[in-house]
């Protein structure tokens, strides 16, 4: 089978109404990829804005809480995502997992719940500086994504869901793990996903992030396993973000 390429921006915090235009370019120049898979997550009060101003280009949030409903100030479940017209989410991003503490426990349980309504999700992993100069990092990030993986039967629901390997010390660093690096730890991630659901585990796809940008994106999509990016800093411009996704486009596999 024939992962699609995937290239989705991480909008982080930023974004307000006037940014809505920089969508609409994205949008509009992501047509010119139909072999592409395309979305862009921003901040969760602009979802509805950007959803409206988009149609039919996929808008998703940065992160979601695992309940339902109820008492759990200031946080948003996936059905208030879908409601407000997001198609996906991220879920456990280093700057979250480090930030917010969340364990690969919480964000098992909000990739679940994302899953569960509807969503697509992108669940992230990663290891930090100290880890890659121990020499620990793929045995540190497969028990990451094990932890964190939905369990069980995923077979459906699999084309759905997304891991993104993002090396904490290459996020908005300039910083870029060595392609002899990235493609080890992403057929160590394979692995995991074949182990965790069989066969459906070839369809779950794995995204690099940190750093990605218009001049290294081609090396880096075509390390094997590499099926997309998630870019921040350069996905907040249309000018910056479209030439990734035409590198994406060249991928034939
Ligand atoms: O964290 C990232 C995407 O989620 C990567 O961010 P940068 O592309 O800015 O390094």
């Amino acid at each position: 089978m024939t992962r699609r390429m995937y290239v989705v921006g991480n909008w982080k915090m930023h974004g307000v109404a006037e940014d809505i235009p920089q969508i609409q370019a994205i949008a509009e120049g992501a047509k010119s990829y139909p072999g592409v898979d395309v979305a862009l997550c921003v901040p969760s009060i602009l979802i509805e804005r950007a959803a409206r101003a988009v149609p039919g280009f996929p808008i998703g949030a940065q992160d979601v809480h695992f309940a339902e409903k109820g008492a759990h100030t200031g946080c948003v479940s996936s059905a208030m995502l879908r409601d407000a017209g997001a198609k996906l989410t991220i879920v456990g991003h280093s700057e979250r997992r480090e930030g917010q503490h969340e364990s690969d426990e919480e964000v098992r349980s909000k990739a679940k719940a994302a899953l569960a309504d509807d969503l697509s999700v992108i669940l992230c992993v990663g290891e930090s500086l100290a880890i890659r100069e121990a020499g620990t990092a793929v045995m540190t990030v497969q028990a990451q994504l094990d932890a964190s993986l939905p369990e069980g039967a995923v077979g459906s629901v699999a084309t759905r869901l997304a891991v993104a390997y993002e090396p904490i010390w290459a996020i908005g660093t300039g910083k870029v793990a060595s392609l002899a690096d990235l493609g080890e730890m992403h057929a160590a991630l394979r692995e995991r996903l074949l182990v965790a659901y069989g066969d459906a585990g070839r369809e779950v796809r794995i995204l690099y992030g940190g750093s990605v940008n218009a001049s290294n994106a081609a090396e880096i999509f075509a390390v094997e396993d590499v099926d997309g990016a998630l870019v921040g800093g350069a996905s907040l411009t249309a000018d910056k973000f479209l030439p990734i996704v035409e590198a994406a486009a060249a991928i034939h596999r």
